[in-house]
Order: structure tokens, then sequence, then C-alpha cells
């Protein structure tokens, strides 16, 4: 089946057989029945060449010489074939006839047929409805549960951290600790290395003090004994000298006596005699006090030696240890010094021994500490281990809930239907007329039942081909009023933006006519980003929240305009030669390449706006009679998006194709020529296939004409496939004024509406091998 394009309403009519259509005259010879001579209109055809047609506008003419039965027997031939002709034409009627009635009752069996496949599929889009809205709690159900899981993961990492970090801490204070007690031990080592030193110096000089206490109390003895013998020596020799003297007064006293006597006479004899024996009696004295003299001399003597000997026992004592009095009093001072460094030392020592005592309960705590820390590492470590295998399980159960999730979401997708047609109607612009008769706006929406959101009645105005007022309905997957915005037309498409980051093909078209709102919808502006830029917004949203699971993605984007036919690169930095072309082509993959296209590596919205705006700058936007900003091309988005998972080892790839569409409008509207003519035609034919391609593809033929234009073409892998989504929103102008192109835009989007393109299905491919 071919569709037409948009070019008014297609009203098909069923010829009924013509009641007034005559049967042929009776033949010559009276019968009513076709000729029985065999001349029958196939032997006429036979015979002349001619159609009925010819026959009955062949006129009779005669020669002027012809006679008269010449003249009869052509008027008779004449007559048997506009006979032949007139049953002939009669048959035909009545086959015709006999084809209506049958048509008939087999258009009427379709209409019961279809009557009772509409009930059926009532009660099965009921049902639909029915599983839609358990699906749809299951899936709240589950966004809910998800949403307390990632909570739980959430509130379980921050524990983790915490716990992560206290863990840190406990072991950087275990570290410190453990360096502490380290250098503690050293010092404690160092320290008692010193006392051990010390306590032997102490001990050696205590010895040593010992040894020269006992020495010197020997020498003190010896030096005592030394005085005292000297002292003694002394004494006697001095008694000694005195005796001498007091027996060298008495001899002298004597000697004077004798010689007194020596004087006095012979009577003296006697005297002397006597005196003689007095003088040897005193001289035998004398030769005694001598002897005992002598004696004493020689005990002198003696003395004298022994007294030489002591000194010479102290010289000696002085040479053996190099000291006399004074150096044993410096050495008493030495000794006393030493005592006191001694005493100082052990002083020292105490204090050394303190702090050894000291470090070590330091030493003690920090080891308890350390053992402390050590309990608490394990016991953190342990909590490490538990929330760390607790993270494991939740993530487990986030992956598990993003996997049904998506199984919802896209089940949920699947029972939606993989074409929808949203509608959406702009305000009017200042100064536009907006009603169809007075009262009457050009665009209504049902407030209430079963339409409510979904349909739409265009009203036309008078005057312009449609009866004043003259109203249509349509009903759509979604319709949104002028005042919806930009947000809430996104919040109905996100989840199918959502599908192009499953592994899906998505493809959202906006069709309508010249200033409908269709840049405004797929781009909007900076305060009111349209779809584009939210799309790009959620998909980073989402790959980045995905990378928790083990998500990581890759994204290209390419900006590609059709004009007149012809591929235009919007991102291209001039990579096409001169008198090239960019080409299309699809492998069995079903990937599509466009030749000398640039393919930008995108990560973040940012670098999409950016793109955007470069793309923007490079459209082509030509003037026309309606719109001075007018786009006269498609301008077609695309991002590829590879996403793999390292976890489950799955890999989606995706497509999302986001499509401006040129204005759909009527050449007598646009009034162009020329230039402007060719772009006009080169449009309609471009949304005329595309028509003809979802047509196709809805009825199910075997050939989809995607090689009649290049959108088609392009979009191929995208439009019908087995992993493929499509969304068209129908712009339309509320203005009386378009009201007449409004009906065709509507139109063509309730016929794109009623086309049911199979089940979509995501083909996931698993890496792992
Ligand atoms: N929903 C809307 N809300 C507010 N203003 C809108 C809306 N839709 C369209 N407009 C405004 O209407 C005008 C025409 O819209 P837009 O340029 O998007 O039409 P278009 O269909 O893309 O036209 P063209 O085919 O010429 O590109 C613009 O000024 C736009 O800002």
């Amino acid at each position: 089946m071919r569709t037409q394009a948009p070019a008014g309403s297609v009203s098909t009519t069923r010829a009924a057989p013509s009641a007034s259509v005559a049967a042929p005259p009776p033949a010559a010879d009276g019968s009513a029945g076709p000729p029985a001579d065999g001349s029958g209109w196939e032997e006429v055809a036979a015979e002349t060449g001619w159609t009925p047609a010819d026959c009955l506008a062949h006129k009779l003419s005669f020669g002027k010489r012809a006679d008269a039965k010449s003249k009869v027997d052509a008027l008779v031939a004449h007559v048997k074939r506009l006979r032949s002709a007139g049953w002939h034409l009669h048959e035909a009627r009545d086959a015709a006839a006999a084809d209506a009635a049958d048509a008939a009752e087999r258009a009427d069996a379709e209409a019961a047929l279809r009557r009772s496949d509409r009930e059926t599929s009532d009660l099965a889009l009921r049902e639909v409805q029915r599983e839609l809205g358990s699906l749809a709690q299951a899936a709240r159900a589950h966004e809910t549960q998800q949403a307390q899981r990632q909570a739980e993961v959430e509130r379980l990492q921050s524990e983790l951290s915490d716990a992560r970090s206290g863990l840190r801490e406990a072991e950087e204070a275990a570290r410190g600790a453990a360096a502490e007690g380290k250098l503690l031990r050293e010092q404690v080592e160092s320290l008692q290395g010193q006392a051990r030193s010390l306590t032997d110096m102490q001990t050696q000089a205590q010895k040593y003090n010992a040894q020269l206490q006992q020495y010197n109390s020997k020498m003190q003895g010896e030096l005592q004994a030394a005085n005292e013998a000297l002292a003694r020596s002394q004494a006697e020799k001095a008694a000694l000298t005195e005796e001498c003297a007091a027996l060298k007064g008495r001899l002298t006293a004597l000697e004077e006596q004798l010689a007194g006597l020596a004087a006095v006479g012979s009577s003296a004899e006697a005297l002397r005699a006597s005196a003689l024996e007095d003088a040897s009696r005193l001289r035998g004295e004398v030769a005694g006090v001598a002897a005992q003299r002598d004696n004493a001399v020689a005990e002198a003597a003696r003395l004298r030696g022994e007294l030489e000997a002591a000194r010479s026992e102290v010289d000696r004592f002085r040479e053996a240890t190099g000291k006399d009095v004074g150096a044993l009093e410096a050495e008493k001072a030495a000794r006393g010094a030493l005592e006191s460094r001694t005493q100082a030392q052990a002083e020292l020592n105490s204090n050394l021994h303190e702090q050894v005592i000291l470090l070590r309960e330091q030493k003690e705590l920090s080891e308890s500490k350390l053992q402390k820390s050590a309990a608490e590492v394990k016991k953190l470590n342990a909590k490490v281990k538990r929330l760390e295998k607790e993270l494991v399980e939740a993530e487990r159960k986030v992956v598990e809930g993003e996997a049904l999730r998506k199984k919802l979401h896209n089940t949920i997708q699947e029972l939606k239907g993989n074409i929808r047609v949203f509608c959406r109607v702009r305000p009017p612009a200042s100064g536009e007329a907006a009603e169809a008769a007075p009262g009457k706006p050009v665009v209504a929406f049902p407030a209430e039942g079963d339409m409510a959101g979904r349909g739409l009645e265009l009203a036309q105005p008078g005057g312009r081909g449609g009866k004043d007022g003259e109203a249509h309905s349509f009903g759509f997957d979604k319709v949104f009023a002028p005042q919806a915005s930009q947000g809430k037309v996104f919040e109905e498409i996100s989840q199918l933006v959502q599908s192009a980051l499953d592994g899906y093909k998505v493809c959202i078209f906006a069709y309508g006519q010249t200033g409908s709102g269709k840049t405004h919808t797929m781009m909007g502006s900076p305060e009111q980003p349209g779809m584009i830029p939210r799309a790009m917004d959620q998909i980073f949203a989402t790959a980045k929240e995905l990378e928790a699971q083990g998500w990581r993605y890759e994204m290209k984007a390419a900006m590609l305009e059709i004009y007149n036919e012809e591929l235009r690169d919007l991102l291209g930095k001039g990579l096409l030669p001169a008198g090239k072309k960019h080409a299309i082509q699809h492998d069995d993959k079903g990937s599509t390449t466009v030749s000398y296209c640039e393919h930008v590596d995108v990560s973040t919205p940012e670098g999409v706006a950016a793109l955007l705006e470069r793309a923007m700058k490079a459209r082509s936007v030509a003037a026309t009679a309606m719109n001075e900003q007018s786009s006269r091309s498609h301008m077609v988005f695309m991002l590829a998006i590879e996403g793999a998972n390292a976890t489950t080892g799955q890999k989606a790839r995706g497509l999302l194709n986001l499509i401006d569409l040129a204005g759909s409008e009527r050449l007598s509207r646009s009034a162009v020529s020329g230039e402007r003519l060719k772009e006009t035609q080169a449009i309609n034919k471009s949304l005329s296939a595309l028509g003809d391609v979802i047509a196709a593809l809805g009825n199910k033929e075997a050939h989809v004409p995607y090689r009649n234009s290049k959108l088609t073409f392009l979009l191929q892998s995208s439009l019908g496939g087995a992993s493929s989504k499509t969304l068209m929103f129908v712009n339309v102008s509320p203005s009386a004024e378009s009201a007449p192109e409004s009906l065709c835009s509507l139109r063509f989007a309730a016929k794109v509406n009623a086309c049911e393109i199979g089940t979509a299905k995501r083909q996931p491919t698993t890496a792992r091998q």
C-alpha cells in the first residue's frame, strides 16, 4: 500500500452498480438476447480491432456511387456491430455489478470482522491497560524499594567510609604509637645501656675507692707508726744530749775539783788518792756514762737509722705511690670529688633508674595502647569486612533491582507500543487570531472523559475550505496544551530516552508546519531548554548513577542536516573533499556510517551544549514568505551510546536520534518559487517518504522504501528494527490562519499513530565468553 503525502483529506467512494444503464435494443430478428449468429463482440473486435467506444464513435458514410444494397449491407453490419457492442457493455456492466455486490459483501464482512477485531483489541487494550496499571504499580513499588535499597547502600557506604576513616585514624594512631613505642624502646635500651655502663663504672669506682681507702688507711697507720718512732727517737736524743751536757758539766766540775785538790798538796795526797779513787770511780762512772753516752749515741744512731729507714720507707712509699701527703690530701680531695661524683653518679643513676622506670611505664602504656589499637583495628577490620560484605550484597541487590527496573520499564514501553505520537500545541503568538468562529477556539482539548489529555479538536474557520467551525477530532498517545512546560513534556519522553542507555535505538521526531514549535520543542532556549539538552542531561546523569553498578559508557555525537536531499555535517571541520558527497552505509550488524562525518566524543552535557551551539550556527536557515527564521532542512542529532558492565559482563549499544524536521507547509501556502520551490518539494518528498516507511512497517510489507529519501535511509536501522522505538511530536499552531495546515499535520500524525511496528527488543550482548 502506498501512502499519499498529506495533501488534504482522502475519501474513498465505492462505485455502486449503476441502475441507469439500459439493455441494448432487440435484434433485427426481434430476439432479446445477444446475437445468435456468433457475432459476439470478441469476433467484431477480432475483425475490426475496435473497442466498443470506437464502435459507438464510428459514423457511417457512403460514397456517392454507393448503391442501396451496399448501403443496406453496411448499415446492417454497423447495426450488428452496435448490437454486439451493446451486449458486450451490458454483460460488462452485469459483471461489474456482480463484482461490486461481491466487494460490498466482502467489505461488509470485513467491516464486521474489523468490528469484532476492534472489540477484541478493545478488550485486549483494557487488559493491557490493567496489566500496565499493575506493572506501573509494581514498577513504582520497585522504585520505592530500590530507592530504599539505594538509601541503605548510601547509608552503608557512609558507614563504611566512616569505618574506613576510623580505621585509617586508628591505624595512623597505631602507627604513631608503634613509632613512639619503638622510639621509647630505643631510648629505654640506650638509657639501660648507659645505666649499665654507669653501674659498671660505679662498681669499678666503688671497688677502686675501697682499694684506695684500704691502701690509705694502711699508709696512714704506717705513717703514724713512723711519726711516733721519730718522735720517740728525737725525745731520746734530746734526753741523751741533756745527760751528756750534765755529765760534761760534772766532769768539768770534777776536773776543777781535782786541780784544786792537786794544788792543796800531799795531804791532799790522800785526798788526791781518794780523789784519784774518786777520779777513777768517776772515770769509771764517766766511762760508764760515756758507755751510756755511746749507748745513747748508738741508740740515737740506731734511732737515726730507724728514722732514716722510716724516712726511706716513706720515700719508698712515696715513690711507690707517687704521692706524698699533699698528694694524699689531693687524693683524698680527689677521692672526695670522686665520692661526690660517685654520689652525683648515683643520683644520676637513680634519676636514670627513675627515668627507666618511667619509660618502662610509658612503654607499657604504649604497648597497652598498641594492643588496644590492634584490638580496635581488628574490630574495625571485622566491621569493614562485614560492611563490605553487606555492601557487595546491597550492590548485588541494586544490580538485580536495576535489571528488574529495566525489564519492567521496557515491558511498559513495549506495552505502550514502539511507535507513539504526542501532539503539542504552542501558545498563540501576540496578535495571532486563534478562533475559528466567535467564542470557538481553533484548537480545543476535551477536559474530561476517555480523551482527556489524549484528544484534540481542530475547528476550521469558515471560508477556508471547510464548513464554518467544522471540527475534526483526533486522539494521540498524549496531547500537550499550550501551557504545558518543556519539563512536563520531557517527563513523558524521559523513559524513552532512558531506553537508549539500555541498548535501544530511539528516534524522536518533531513534525509540523513552519512556526508550529518544532525547534522550540527539540532545542528550546537557554531559559526553556528543549528535549535535546534535557535528554543529554538525563543520559549523563543516569550514566553517572549506573557507574556505581559497574557500567561505563562511551558516547559519540554527530549532527547532520539534510537539505535538498543532500547531507551536511554540522560538526564537520572540512573533512569532506571537494566534489565529494556524504554517503550513507549500513552494515550487517545494524550500524550506520556516514562518510566524512565527524563523530565527537562527549562526556558532559556542557560538551554537548557546545556542540549544539556550533551546529545551530552552521544550520542552514532560509527565509520564506511565512517565517523569516524558518529552517528549511531536517536536523538530525545522533548520539551513539556504548555501555559495558565490568561486574556483570553485560554490554549495551544504544542510539538516540533526535530529529527536528523541516516545516511541512503546502506549496500553495508558502507561495514559493525557484530555489524555495525546490526546497519545499524536497521537504515534502522526504516527509512523504517518512510516512511511507512507517506505513510499510506498520503493514509489515516485504519491501520498506527506506531508499526513497536520505532521511529514511539515514535512519533505516533505527526505524522499525528489532530494537527500535519511535516517538513523533506533531507540533500544531493554534492560529486560525494555520488551521488547514494543522489539519494536514494532524491527519499525517493520526496515520502514523495507527501504525504498530512489531515489538522492540533490546539486544544486550554478553561480553564474557
Ligand atoms: N510551547 C511553546 N511555548 C512558547 N513559545 C513557543 C512554543 N512553541 C513555539 N513557541 C514559539 O513560537 C515560535 C515558532 O516556534 P519554532 O521556531 O520552534 O517553530 P518551528 O516549527 O521550529 O519553525 P521552523 O519550521 O521555521 O523551524 C518561536 O518564537 C517559539 O519561541
